[in-house]
């Protein structure tokens, strides 16, 4: 049987007097990549914060394994790492200070980071590219730069559950591809990872998708499944077509000239 990561049931959540995600209903597999696509103001990043427990919902959510309740905030950011989209903030402090803000969780209270804190920033900022400008400060990067360090924050945690919204906002095409092999490492290495993603093709990489439009989930199935490729083209409009190209599926525009 296969094992949970998350399960949202009914959930409903609330931005400013509107009601965003109109009782959403999933299970998201743990030990494998999930990304969820739909278009803009579908409600993908509310719906990722809220599993992230970062915004009051209605609802229940579950991490099997852990009762609710009975998790303490600790343990719960050690198990769920984020990454959010477009994160300010944090521009005067060096690209490794930043990196090792993912291991609070894990540090007693105002004890300075120890052997293990410092291995894991490490290498987390080897894996996304970024060690280089470890000494630099975050306002002295690119957007792209910025981001792998951000990306790097969400790997020092260590979590089993990572959850990222646009994570390659800014990444040239290698480092794009570069996070697409992370990922699928890090799910070799047994953890789940959630993310929220435009770029269709490289979404189309996960094991499985979840389609939003207007505050609902519309479909749930495979990347590999026709039937996640037509609902993929219905909430788009039809403006896009999802076709084979080699070993990939890929999503091309509809352009008639
Ligand atoms: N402060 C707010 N008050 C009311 N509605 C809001 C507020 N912030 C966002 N919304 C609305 O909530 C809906 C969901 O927004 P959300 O950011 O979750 O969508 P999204 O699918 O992530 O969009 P995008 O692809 O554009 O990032 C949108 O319709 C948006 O207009």
């Amino acid at each position: 049987m296969e094992t949970i990561a998350i399960s949202a049931r009914a959930i409903r959540a609330r931005l400013g007097n509107q009601e965003v995600l109109h009782g959403i209903d999933l299970m998201l597999p743990a030990g494998r990549w999930t990304s969820i696509i739909g278009p803009n103001g579908a409600g993908k990043s509310t719906l990722l914060k809220v599993l992230a427990g970062l915004m009051p919902h209605a609802g229940q959510l579950v991490l099997p394994g852990h009762p609710p309740g009975q998790m303490s905030a600790r343990k719960k950011a050690q198990h769920l790492s984020w990454l959010g989209q477009n994160e300010s903030g944090a521009d005067d402090l060096t690209a490794y200070d930043v990196t090792m803000l993912g291991r609070l969780p894990h540090q007693p209270w105002l004890a300075p980071p120890g052997e293990a804190d410092h291995a894991a920033v490490i290498e987390a900022l080897r894996a996304t590219q970024a060690w280089d400008w470890r000494d630099r400060t975050l306002g002295q990067l690119s957007g792209g730069e910025r981001q792998r360090v951000l990306l790097a924050r969400a790997l020092a945690v260590q979590a089993e559950v990572l959850l990222m919204d646009e994570p390659l906002a800014n990444l040239d095409p290698p480092h794009q591809v570069d996070w697409l092999l992370l990922v699928r490492d890090l799910v070799k290495q047994g953890k789940s990872v959630v993310s929220v993603l435009h770029e269709i093709s490289l979404a189309l990489h996960a094991d499985e998708m979840v389609v939003m439009a207007a505050g609902r989930v519309m479909h749930h199935g495979p990347c590999n499944d026709p039937a996640t490729h037509q609902a993929i083209e219905q909430v788009f409009e039809n403006r896009i077509h999802i076709q084979r190209a080699g070993e990939q599926w890929i999503s091309l525009p509809k352009i008639q000239y």
